[in-house]
């Protein structure tokens, strides 16, 4: 058995309801609809401070990339070696996909107990008022599928670039892993059981449409990723902001060709809770729309997260399985992390 399937598995468990797959015809309503208006927010940001911006060529890089997953769970990375036409092929791509009429992107539909396809954000059901987002999640072989119901007769170029892009991202996730790793400090034979190159990984494509009233909609509501690391990359407009402990929530300033990294849930397990798993929301905007491309870094589902614990600290965490761990916070996303807590 493969591991998509595997990881497609760990999802079959929790079916959504359609209501909480399906997006509106974002096309067809020139006024924010009920469903889509949020409280109004008095959540200040900062927007003096900024997130660390490491290049993957500096040689302290191991120690820059380790601070600043302890600091802030997040950073942008430049000079990463991913080609930059790649990045905006793919972009290019996930543009093409969302522009299809609605009826068209449809036929791709994520089904109730699915993991891949189109439809909206996998925490919807666990807010009152929807999202001013539509998504596509690739895992593996589900592409040429899916990409066969959008388009019969020309989807060569997307698989090929989404191939090709997951590929490159899981090396590079591959080697920030292992960069993390020298950080913190654990031993050749740790890093070596923790080998989990080809692991099953998901690409989520995502879109935020021009919004009539952009004060009182959001595009993702805060949530931590599940992932052990996700690498982002956005489109030139702005939107997401991280939370950082005793500063509030910050913006992420798009940097040209930069890709941003954070902390997941399972590193911040792995790590015994030294690393935060960041947790951020997407803002969206008035006259443009917003891109991005989340690659989600994941061990293989049916391995087992083990906290590392230095001498003279204990676990703050039980050990547990990927595929476990999918499993609870698709039923809690607040209290799964508590549930292992020891
Ligand atoms: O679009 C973004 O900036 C963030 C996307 C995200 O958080 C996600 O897909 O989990
Ligand atoms: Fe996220």
């Amino acid at each position: 058995m493969s591991t998509t399937t595997t990881l497609s598995e760990a999802y079959r468990e929790h079916p959504l309801h359609p209501h909480h797959i399906i997006p509106i015809d974002f096309n067809s309503v020139c006024s924010l609809p009920e469903s889509h208006k949020w409280p109004k927010s008095d959540d200040l940001y900062d927007n003096k401070i900024s997130v660390p911006v490491i290049d993957l060529r500096d040689p302290r890089v191991a120690q820059l990339i380790g601070r600043a997953c302890e600091k802030w769970g997040v950073f942008q990375l430049i000079y990463h070696g991913i080609p930059l036409n790649l990045l905006k092929d793919a972009e290019s791509e996930a543009r093409r996909l969302f522009s299809l009429p609605s009826r068209q992107k449809l036929k791709a539909l994520r089904a109730p107990a699915g993991a891949t396809g189109y439809g909206i954000a996998r925490i919807t059901p666990f807010f009152d008022k929807y999202m001013w987002h539509e998504g596509f999640t690739i895992m593996g072989t589900s592409i040429h599928d899916h990409a066969k119901q959008l388009w019969p007769h020309n989807h060569a170029k997307f698989c090929d670039v989404m191939e090709t892009y997951q590929k490159k991202m899981n090396i590079l996730a591959d080697q920030l892993t292992q960069l993390i790793f020298k950080s913190l400090d654990i031993s050749e034979e740790q890093a070596e059981e923790m080998n989990w190159v080809g692991s099953s990984s998901a690409l989520q494509l995502n879109s935020y449409p021009s919004c009539p009233e952009p004060n009182r909609a959001v595009g993702l509501a805060p949530h931590t990723d599940t992932s052990l690391i996700t690498i982002l990359h956005e489109n030139s407009i702005a939107g997401l902001q991280i939370f950082k402990q005793e500063v509030g929530w910050v913006s992420v300033k798009p940097v040209d060709g930069a890709l941003v990294v954070n902390v997941g849930d399972l590193f911040h397990i792995l790590s015994n809770a030294r690393f935060p798993n960041v947790l951020h929301r997407v803002s969206v905007n008035q006259k443009r729309q917003r891109l991005s491309l989340a690659y989600f870094y994941n061990p293989p589902t049916d391995s087992t997260v083990v906290p590392i614990v230095k001498s003279g600290q204990v676990a703050r965490y039980r050990p547990v399985t990927v595929k476990e761990f999918i499993s609870l916070k698709a039923k809690s996303p607040e209290k799964a992390l508590s549930c292992i807590k020891t």
